[in-house]
């Protein structure tokens, strides 16, 4: 297919939240508020807006700040983890609060041999409204990961931990194999599978977390 450029492409999808009002933040977190500043009109020749944002909101990746006082910001943080190979793996028929070992098919996963890896939680992304329930992923499965070489974990949930989680165990288990991690994606009707996937974070100096346009392109067969 020849695209508006005129070069060759796949075809691109969307796995990003869309960033406004009505966006659903987690409990506690100051609005989303894209302003205008200035207006085109006779006397300005241009639109100029200015944005205010909890790095959390949206499909945002987490910078390993957020759970290890010692960690990079997401200015500092490398992108390669960000950019490549990746496998889509279908965990809506898991039962429990958590995604568990055995609600992951080990065999198919290993096959991909993919170092980046999204789980699909979510039959519908909930946009409406915040989903306090959403599926955390145990500390198990992110060791499992890990050992695979996993360097980037992925989820349609909010968080990795659950909502009231104290403890952050599967954070923490990302950080001690030094993984990096995508929350808040939107994967209704992506298909399990490889991809590549292109989700940078910002370079927010002193940012423990940054906004993401997450995207996954098709590979050619
Ligand atoms: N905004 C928060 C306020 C308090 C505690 C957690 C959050 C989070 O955003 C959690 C998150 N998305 C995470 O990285 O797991
Ligand atoms: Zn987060
Ligand atoms: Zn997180």
């Amino acid at each position: 297919m020849r695209g508006p450029a005129g070069g060759r492409h796949v075809r691109i999808i969307d796995i990003s939240q869309r960033l406004d009002a009505s966006t659903p933040l987690w409990p506690g977190e100051p609005a989303l508020v894209v302003s205008h500043h200035a207006r085109i009109s006779e006397t300005c020749s241009v639109n100029v807006g200015a944005v205010h944002m909890a790095l959390h909101s949206g499909t945002h990746a987490d910078a390993p700040f957020h759970y290890d006082v010692a960690g990079q910001s997401s200015a500092e943080t490398a992108l390669e983890p960000y950019i490549g190979r990746c496998v889509v793996v279908d965990v809506r028929r898991c039962a429990g609060s958590a995604v568990d070992v055995g609600d992951i098919d080990w065999s198919t996963l290993a096959a991909a041999a993919a170092p980046r890896v999204l789980l699909r939680t979510y039959e519908g992304f909930p946009h409406a409204a915040w989903d306090a329930g959403f599926r955390a992923v145990s500390a198990e499965v992110i060791r499992r990961l890990a050992g695979l070489g996993v360097v980037l974990v992925g989820t349609d949930a909010a968080s990795l931990d659950p909502q009231d989680s104290k403890t952050m165990e599967a954070h923490h288990a990302v950080r001690a194999a030094d993984m990096r991690i995508l929350e808040g994606l939107v994967l209704d009707g992506v298909a399990a599978g490889v991809y590549e996937l292109i989700a940078l974070p910002l370079p927010l100096a002193g940012a423990d977390a940054s906004p993401v346009r997450a995207v996954l392109r098709e590979i050619a067969a």
